[in-house]
């Protein structure tokens, strides 16, 4: 996306001149406090809605089958089966259950889910929720994935876990993800660049890279390394947030 800029009703800055080049395999944090823009990022990104300004082109061209989203709600059918739910982008497709049935095991298996296609939403834990949710956006290997702080209704240990699951995942699959998160911690531990962002206008303020090489494991959070990033990017954060004060004071 080159220069994008969003603004509601010819009034509200929603977003100020984000530029961003995305690369196969980039796991990239949108960090920011709330109103500054990460959802409309997300939004125009997925083509939701038009920029006012700037423009988002996609490497080859654009077609439908590029994006996979995860929202913070895992969004789920109740009356339907895990199964039945993965199966969804390809049933919205006109494909048969038949024709996509190893692809939707295969990725069952991946999310650790392989005994539980034939259960219901409600016989599952928010984080196995939030699997299937997973599930369903990796199935068609899309180009890209959009994830709305999809972990941020969980607690502590379920969203630990599943960030180390989630680096799995993107061991496995070489996917391509843009994650909105508010944590610092978060950020860091997944992302390989983090763009820390403020709103009023909605803009993006300073840009971190992770080196550490993937795979990342629990000894990650601990190593100095991780300190020292998250201690930076928290600072960016503060100083984000401190703006919003300060304009809102005036
Ligand atoms: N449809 C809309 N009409 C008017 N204003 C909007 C609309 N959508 C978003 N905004 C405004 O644009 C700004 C950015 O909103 P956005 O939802 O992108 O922020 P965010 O960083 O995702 O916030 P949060 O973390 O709370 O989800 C906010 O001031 C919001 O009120």
């Amino acid at each position: 996306m080159q220069e994008v800029g969003k603004s509601f009703n010819g009034k509200v800055a929603a977003l100020r001149g984000m530029s961003l080049s995305v690369n196969e395999g980039d796991f990239i944090s949108l960090l920011g406090p709330s109103g500054c823009g990460k959802s409309t990022a997300l939004r125009l990104i997925a083509g939701l809605m038009r920029p006012t300004s700037g423009r988002i082109t996609w490497e080859g061209g654009q077609s439908p089958d590029d994006l996979g989203v995860v929202f913070q709600e895992p969004t789920l059918m109740p009356w339907a089966t895990v199964m039945d739910n993965v199966f969804l982008p390809f049933r919205l497709r006109g494909q048969s259950l038949a024709s996509v049935r190893a692809r939707i095991d295969e990725v069952l298996h991946l999310v650790g889910l392989d005994r539980f296609a034939g259960a219901y939403p409600r016989e599952l834990s928010g984080g196995m929720k939030m699997r299937v949710s997973i599930a369903r956006a990796l199935v068609t290997n899309p180009r890209l994935i959009l994830m709305d702080e999809p972990f941020a209704a969980l607690d502590e240990i379920t969203r630990q876990k599943l960030n180390n699951d989630l680096l799995g995942l993107k061991a496995a699959t070489g996917c391509t993800v843009i994650f909105v998160t508010h944590s610092v911690f978060e950020s860091v531990f997944l992302s390989d660049r983090i763009l820390v962002m403020a709103p009023r206008p909605g803009r993006v303020v300073s840009e971190f890279t992770v080196d550490t090489p993937y795979p990342r494991d629990t000894s990650f959070r601990t190593s100095a390394e991780y300190g020292a990033i998250a201690r930076a990017t928290s600072d960016a954060l503060m100083a984000a947030m401190g703006n919003t004060e300060l304009e809102a004071a005036t």
